[in-house]
């Protein structure tokens, strides 16, 4: 013992102690829990070596100790990130945000999010800070800037969806190593390989409708059947196949319930990163992470056993064709053919999902499109049909405006700004380290860049004549206004004007009249429309997931009439605001009433 301190003393030094840690730990900022729970324990347990035990010193004044030196660490941290030292300081934000992650964490486990990110928008503006060492902006002009070529990388966020006992997916790598493998997935989801995938499709969405027919009168959970189509097409993409869903009427092996519980638990521990490797070794947290990976492998390993039947989406993550100079890591491809289950699955489902849902909602829309589908798939035409695609207009416009209103991933995950250079976006100035979202449910809904940003108005993405192809509004993440009828004009000369003409529908599948929103100034920057995000990290599904929806639902609507099983009631416009955000939208239930369309309406169909 070398110090005989008093009582008062004692507290005194732990009052000191606390704010010391919090300077440490800023300095130093150490990544490893282990290493910060050392500091942590250290500090103080030094510190009640080193002071003489003063005549009242018991058991329960090291307690009390220990307590007040806690309390002064936590203290010390909250007050500085409400403080005017704060770099991030001068943003606005509900104080809980920016003392602690906490309530990000709750909120992502409630799947509310993005309602609480688009609410505090509103009160605060486009700039937003969210945690301590976190803002969310809403400005078109960011989304190249934080998304973009040259903008900032994936941060320390999505590690909590990297297994700790396995290589990291496309989702978790950045910069060279993303690249790298991003070359495998392109080729995997170019419009060439798109070919080669038709018939798994098809085969699954015959399947998925012949199982309805035998359920038609009957109230059915759409969702749900959604849901094993996406799991049992991409299981056959990625495996080979391994799920039967569709077969058995039921996720029997808990596949789906065990992905939506990692989306969910990932969600939530992603807002500590510091702590996701080691949450993750929590036994119960750690089993569903378990399971997925263990049967991921065991599909794969059959998978590779029997080689290349199909050039399916295996084939080309484990480079079959021999293009690449080393052949991929046997298991960075099942790390990757894991996350197309997970990246594939629940966000297709939704799509399909929300999309039905609008189309019922609308009766107005769905007639239309109806009427389009029957143009385009004449009694004998196959409906899945992948060249006849670009002639929906109407349904790509309703499917564009329900990504708009009900994106699958709501909020995304953050950027971060480099360790060692801060960063200028949109002339606001951002400290090295920082967190950025640019979530597109919000920015989606945002005024400034969609008129009537909350009502679904398909026809705004109709009718601006552009020389892109629809292709391109998928291409790029930035969606292009689909094409009615012959261009008349160049794009650029429309997009921020006033007044568009409406171009004269040249096609005979337009029956419908144009809207009077095609006239007003609907969509203002189309950089504000990123449900598939943008950039080098983007979506890399995107065209398959099109591909996946434009074949079943004119397959659908060709074969059934569906309506809402209870057609009145306020559960129609909550519903769309109970999907709930765990980083993807996972599944609710919309139960619906599926009709066979009568022989006379069929007979009417143009031969
Ligand atoms: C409508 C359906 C879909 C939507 C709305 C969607 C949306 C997105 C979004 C917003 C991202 C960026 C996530 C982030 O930055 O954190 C993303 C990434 C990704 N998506 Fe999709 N997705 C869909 C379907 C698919 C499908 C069918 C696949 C096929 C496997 C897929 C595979 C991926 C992959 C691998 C990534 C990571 C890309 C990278 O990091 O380079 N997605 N998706």
């Amino acid at each position: 013992m070398l110090f005989n301190l008093s009582n008062a003393e004692i507290y005194g030094l732990a009052g000191f102690l606390g704010p010391a840690t919090h300077c440490t730990f800023r300095v130093y900022e150490p990544g490893d829990p282990v290493v910060a729970l050392k500091i942590l324990i250290l500090a103080p347990t030094v510190a009640l070596v080193l002071v003489r035990h003063p005549a009242s010193w018991t058991f329960i004044l090291p307690l009390r100790f220990l307590f007040t030196y806690g309390l002064c660490t936590i203290l010390s941290v909250l007050a500085y990130r409400l403080s005017p030292f704060h770099p991030l300081t001068s943003y606005p934000g509900p104080i809980l945000f920016k003392l602690s992650k906490i309530p990000g964490m709750w909120y992502s486990w409630t799947g509310k999010q993005h309602h609480v990110l688009k609410a505090m928008h509103d009160q605060y503006g486009t700039v937003v800070r969210t945690g301590p060492n976190e803002v969310s902006i809403i400005e078109e002009e960011a989304v190249p800037l934080v998304f973009g070529a040259s903008g900032l990388q994936k941060g320390q966020y999505y590690l909590a969806r990297k297994d700790p006992n396995a290589p990291g997916n496309l989702i978790v790598l950045t910069g060279e190593s993303h690249a790298n493998r991003r070359r495998l997935w392109n080729r995997g989801m170019g419009s060439e390989a798109m070919k080669d995938y038709d018939l798994i499709i098809h085969r699954r969405a015959e399947q998925l409708v012949d199982k309805l027919e035998g359920l038609t009168g009957r109230v059915v959970d759409l969702a749900a059947w959604f849901g094993y189509y996406a799991f049992d097409f991409m299981g056959d993409m990625c495996f080979g196949g391994g799920y039967e869903m569709l077969h058995d009427a039921a996720d029997t092996s808990d596949h789906w319930g065990v992905l939506e519980r990692f989306i969910t638990t990932a969600g939530v521990i992603s807002h500590v990163p510091w702590a996701s490797q080691t949450i993750q070794k929590i036994p119960f947290l750690k089993k569903d992470l378990v399971k997925m990976r263990s049967y991921a492998v065991q599909v794969a390993s059959k998978r590779y056993a029997d080689g290349s039947r199909t050039k399916d989406l295996w084939y080309h993550l484990s480079d079959e064709a021999g293009h690449e100079k080393a052949k991929p890591a046997f298991r960075d491809v099942i790390a990757d053919g894991a996350l197309a289950i997970v990246a594939g699955t629940d966000t297709t489902a939704s799509a399909l999902t929300t999309l039905m849902y609008f189309l019922c909602r609308y009766p107005e829309c769905y007639r239309k499109v109806q009427e389009e589908v029957d143009m385009v798939f004449p009694r004998s035409a196959d409906t899945m049909d992948a060249t006849k695609h670009s002639e929906l207009v109407y349904l790509q416009a309703c499917l564009q405006e329900s990504l708009r209103l009900c994106p699958p991933v709501p909020t995304g995950g953050p950027r971060q700004v480099p360790s060692d250079e801060g960063r200028i976006i949109c002339g606001r100035y951002f400290p090295p380290g920082t967190q950025i979202y640019v979530p597109a449910y919000p920015l989606q809904r945002d005024p400034r860049y969609f008129d009537q940003p909350n009502d679904f108005i398909p026809e705004r993405w109709i009718g601006y004549p552009t020389s892109s192809s629809l292709a391109i509004s998928w291409n790029h993440s930035a969606a292009a206004p689909l094409t009615l009828g012959t261009p008349t004009a160049s794009p650029t000369s429309l997009i921020g004007t006033t007044s568009i003409p409406v171009p004269r529908p040249s096609s005979p599948y337009t029956a419908y009249t144009p809207s009077p929103f095609t006239n007003a100034r609907i969509i203002k920057d189309p950089l504000a429309y990123i449900p598939f995000s943008y950039g080098p990290a983007n979506c890399v599904g995107k065209m398959l997931a099109k591909r996946e929806i434009l074949m079943v639902i004119p397959t659908l609507m060709r074969r059934f009439e569906l309506e809402f099983a209870d057609k009145d009631g306020a559960w129609r416009d909550q519903w769309v605001n109970d999907l709930p955000d765990h980083f993807i939208t996972t599944k609710i239930p919309l139960l619906m009433r599926l009709v066979l369309r009568d022989g006379k309406r069929e007979a009417s169909l143009p031969p």
